[in-house]
């Protein structure tokens, strides 16, 4: 009797929730004139389709969400919003920068995460800023974080980041030097980066800094950058497991050997951070102790020095939300620059007039150089560079859901407080009305005197039709530290050294690269011979 009430239950919860619902909300949204991507099938939305653009996915497949949409509107207008059912539960999708306006300025405070991440990211974000909704609350710890971002710790930091990469590429013109040329790009650039970012966390410590990572196989030694990744892309795909799907019930609970190592690799994670947080405040009780890194800020300010899974969550935030989205545009950025010639050739002469111009080769070797303002204001093609290559392919492709706190009208249709919002960055950044030809790597856009600066048909771009930080009062925290550690990590190491594609294709078609995409460009490392 009571297994038949529970199965009752359940099939009507089904019913209503993952069948009626579904296309009450198909026709409450077209019925205003949202256009839909393909009609729903019940229980499992529209995630056929999807495994149909994954089907013949190669090493040029972008992010298969990506290649969903593009399948579905190819030789069309993509619509400024569109509503999807990938899941039965549907979303809208956002791609214009008038809607981004509402979203980010006019309606901010009527807009937040969606809660369900929170839940599903729980283990390794916790309380963090990352997924916390809209508060107060929230906004206080931004605001004590962002201390971290202040001229005054932000220059040590980048001076001890200039440091670092400068013996960085000492070590690989050892390699070179060892016959050891061939390296992978992106492997290079992201254990840097890892490296740079655990500096600025934890400063130079002398702990390891490696971790054993539980596999069905057996044992793995790795890297602490390595880790968090591994974390991020197994909670995505915990998210996304049928079962999770259809019912929220199990988003807090791992469930299967392949999540109960996953939990088991957190717990064990979180047992070292909280190791590193114990030395430091043993550290912390010398008068003469200096530092400038993340840690310190948080056992040294009163909101987060008493609240140790607080620290730890807030470290796993910055370590996971900073490093293969810096890497990603570092290795972007060297990619375009080996690619096009025409980019070369005028960021190596900016180089050279920056750099070397005092002084010659002593200057490349001098830390002041690559300080706070000289980052700032030094550097006009690099910065021309940055910005195309956060368009062209920015490293977070969509952002995570939001959802409204109330119905209201967004971008002149009525949305419901149940149905997120998907700020989709690709196709905002490939948006016809706003960009000249879209899909070519053009650095003047960005430049106010070229013509690339204006949209096809002659008027300046709207604010947020570029947006690859997100925007309003969630805008990424890290912004500028991103762009200063690509400011200095590019220009010393092409200062230094070239690189040639080992495959004649990569001289062809560009790989793309995003946080959830891998990719292997093998190179051949040369050093470069001054006069
Ligand atoms: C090129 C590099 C980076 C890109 C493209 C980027 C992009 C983004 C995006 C799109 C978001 C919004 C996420 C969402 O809601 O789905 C975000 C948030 C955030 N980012 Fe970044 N990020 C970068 C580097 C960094 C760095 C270096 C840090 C350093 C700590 C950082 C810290 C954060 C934090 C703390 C948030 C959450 C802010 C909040 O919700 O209040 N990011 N970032």
């Amino acid at each position: 009797m009571i297994i038949l009430v529970a199965l009752s239950l359940i099939l009507f919860y089904l019913l209503w929730d993952k069948i009626l619902k579904t296309y009450y909300r198909y026709w409450y949204y077209t019925s205003q004139g949202i256009q839909a991507t393909y009609f729903p099938i019940p229980l499992i939305g529209n995630s056929l389709k999807l495994l149909e653009a994954t089907k013949n996915a190669n090493e040029y497949t972008d992010q298969i969400l990506y290649e969903y949409f593009k399948n579905y509107f190819k030789g069309k207008q993509i619509p400024k919003i569109f509503v999807d059912f990938l899941t039965a539960q549907g979303h809208l999708v956002v791609s214009d920068p008038d809607i981004l306006q509402e979203l980010y300025v006019t309606k901010a405070k009527f807009v937040d995460k969606e809660l369900r991440n929170r839940t599903l990211f729980q283990k390794l974000v916790g309380r963090s800023i990352l997924l916390e909704p809209s508060t107060e609350e929230q906004a206080l710890k931004r605001k004590r974080l962002s201390v971290a971002f202040y001229k005054d710790k932000m220059t040590i930091n980048l001076r001890i980041l200039v440091k670092k990469t400068y013996d960085w590429v000492q070590s690989l013109k050892q390699d070179i030097k060892n016959g050891q040329n061939e390296k992978e790009l992106g492997k290079i650039i992201s254990d840097h980066v890892t490296a740079c970012i655990l500096a600025s966390v934890f400063g130079q410590t002398k702990s390891k800094q490696t971790l054993e990572f539980l596999k069905p196989d057996g044992i793995e030694e790795l890297s602490i950058g390595s880790c968090v990744a591994k974390f991020f892309f197994q909670l995505v795909r915990r998210q996304i497991t049928p079962l999770r799907q259809i019912t929220r019930l199990f988003d807090k609970h791992y469930i299967g050997q392949n999540e109960k190592l996953l939990a088991q690799n957190l717990d064990n994670y979180r047992a070292y951070l909280q190791q590193l947080i114990d030395e430091r405040k043993e550290q912390l009780k010398d008068p003469n102790f200096q530092s400038a890194d993340f840690l310190t800020l948080l056992l040294t300010d009163e909101l987060y020095m008493n609240d140790n899974d607080l620290m730890k969550d807030e470290i796993s935030t910055f370590m996971f939300a900073a490093t293969q989205t810096t890497a990603s545009m570092i290795n972007n950025l060297l990619y375009y620059f080996e690619f096009i010639p025409e980019v070369k050739e005028k960021l190596r002469a900016e180089v050279i007039n920056v750099m070397a111009n005092e002084e010659q080769k002593k200057s490349l070797k001098s830390l002041e150089k690559l300080g706070y303002d000289q980052l700032q204001e030094g550097w006009q093609y690099l910065y021309l560079l940055i910005q195309e290559t956060l368009r062209i392919e920015p490293p977070v492709r969509s952002a995570t859901a939001m959802q409204l706190r109330q119905k209201m009208n967004i971008g002149g249709y009525t949305v419901d407080s149940e149905t997120p919002i998907l700020v989709h960055f690709m196709l905002l950044h490939k948006n016809p009305k706003e960009w000249q030809e879209p899909d070519k790597f053009i650095p003047e856009r960005f430049d106010p005197n070229s013509r690339y600066f204006l949209t096809p048909d002659g008027r300046k771009r709207k604010a947020n039709s570029f947006s690859p930080f997100l925007g309003g009062r969630r805008i990424c925290l890290g912004k500028t530290f991103a762009e200063n550690i690509a400011k200095l990590v590019i220009p010393i190491f092409i200062s230094e050294l070239d690189f040639k594609f080992k495959k004649p294709e990569h001289y062809l078609r560009k790989p793309p690269k995003s946080v959830s995409l891998e990719v292997n460009i093998p190179i051949l490392l040369s050093q470069i011979k001054k006069e």
